[in-house]
């Protein structure tokens, strides 16, 4: 038995070198659990890389002592967490990078390590949107506009059941944000085969988990002001819109997205309303959606009137998408759940990782 495990362990290790950055964040901690088990990655292990300078939390340490959720033994050696350079992340032969870094931090690298010959998988929104337009609410500044500029054309937004056959070829993997991964996987389908009537508009009301703002605590995130609390926020300007309206070919007066925080860890429910074009019933809507996701292995369709919720979703990399149609035929309401730390973040970028390298999109996701 143990033979077969290790023969099984053998053969289908890649010894693709990885690394990540910010692994001291919410998002980086989730990326190394799941590249650590990744079962391609076994006998690599990844390079684990704090920031540059001496004061970082994660200034050359033990991974077990930063995540201590993430030791499988109570001794003995643990993965290392070092100050970030270029010359480590070359030496190591390191051939895809994930940054889960602020926006600024990723829009600053990436063209380095894209130089440098490494696939990005880049977790910030740095990368996402194309139109300028649309990428202003970053206020982003690049030291080389024009090759930012090109690099931006190429690169793909890591949404793989949008995007798969681009990503699989891409240097470039901009994943997705939280709120915008679950809005769009549930619209995606309806409006591609024009089910919606557009003109009357979409309502994405989104509600997420405190983590989705990373870890440093803020005066909105704090426990005081979080806990036993519901409260909007971004009204009309949350970044997420760009990537609704370039993804989705929407235009600014056709969605309104209003996020919500939730005194909960993790997770997102998005509750979208939207008009029906046509005479479509809840059988072709579900029809529609489950056509779409059949080769998704990370969308869960729900029966018509299932609706999905954080609690099935939390620490999985699903998006589970239900819906009901109102009884005069012509409403519809979808909602939308997934983990904002993992399809929402970390566990969308190693599905990425999954596709850019030809390997089963799910594997070491479920
Ligand atoms: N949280 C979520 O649900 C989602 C997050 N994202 C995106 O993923 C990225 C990471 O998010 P998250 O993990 O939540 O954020 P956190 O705030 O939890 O972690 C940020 C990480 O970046 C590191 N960092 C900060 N500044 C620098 C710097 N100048 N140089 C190097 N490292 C730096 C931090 O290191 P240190 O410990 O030293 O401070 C930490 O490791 C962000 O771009 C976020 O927008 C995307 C989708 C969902
Ligand atoms: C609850 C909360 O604060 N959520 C974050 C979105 C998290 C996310 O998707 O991150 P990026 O798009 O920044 O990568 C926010 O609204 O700013």
């Amino acid at each position: 038995m143990e033979q077969a495990e290790s023969k099984k362990t053998a053969t289908q290790a890649s010894g693709l070198r990885t690394a990540v950055a910010g692994v001291s964040g919410y998002a980086g901690a989730e990326l190394a659990r799941l590249l650590l088990a990744h079962p391609r990655l076994q006998g690599t292990v990844p390079t684990f890389l704090g920031r540059m300078d001496a004061n970082s939390a994660a200034g050359a340490q033990s991974l077990y002592d930063l995540h201590p959720q993430l030791a499988r033994h109570s001794g003995g050696p643990a993965p290392e967490v070092t100050p970030f350079t270029w010359e480590q992340l070359q030496d190591r032969g390191t051939e895809v990078l994930f940054l889960a870094l602020p926006h600024e931090q990723s829009r600053e690298w990436v063209p380095e390590a894209i130089a440098r010959g490494m696939r990005v998988i880049d977790l910030s929104g740095a990368w996402r949107l194309h139109d300028p337009a649309n990428a202003a609410v970053y206020k982003l500044h690049d030291a080389d506009p024009a090759a930012a500029a090109r690099l931006q054309a190429a690169a793909v937004y890591g949404c793989p059941e949008l995007h798969r056959s681009a990503i699989a070829g891409a240097s470039l993997v901009a994943n997705p944000g939280c709120y915008a991964t679950s809005i769009i996987l549930a619209l995606a389908p309806l409006i591609q085969t024009g089910m919606l009537d557009l003109d009357r508009g979409i309502i994405a009301d989104a509600k997420s988990g405190v983590s989705g703002a990373g870890k440093a605590p803020t005066p909105k995130t704090h426990f005081m002001y979080a806990a036993d609390n519901l409260s909007a926020y971004g009204v009309f300007g949350h970044r997420h819109t760009g990537e609704l309206l370039e993804q989705l070919g929407l235009q600014s007066d056709q969605i309104q997205f209003t996020p919500h925080l939730l005194p909960i860890p993790r997770g997102i429910l998005s509750t979208i309303y939207a008009r029906l074009a046509g005479n479509a019933t809840a059988v072709d809507i579900e029809r529609t959606l489950r056509s779409f996701y059949a080769d998704s292995p990370m969308v869960r369709v729900r029966r018509a009137g299932e609706l999905p919720q954080i609690l099935h979703v939390a620490h999985t990399n699903f998006c589970d998408i239900g819906f009901e149609v109102g009884p005069d035929g012509k409403r519809l309401v979808l909602v939308s759940c997934l983990d904002n730390l993992l399809k929402g973040a970390a566990g969308q970028a190693v599905q990425n990782l999954n596709v850019m390298c030809g390997w089963n999109e799910s594997e070491g996701l479920l």
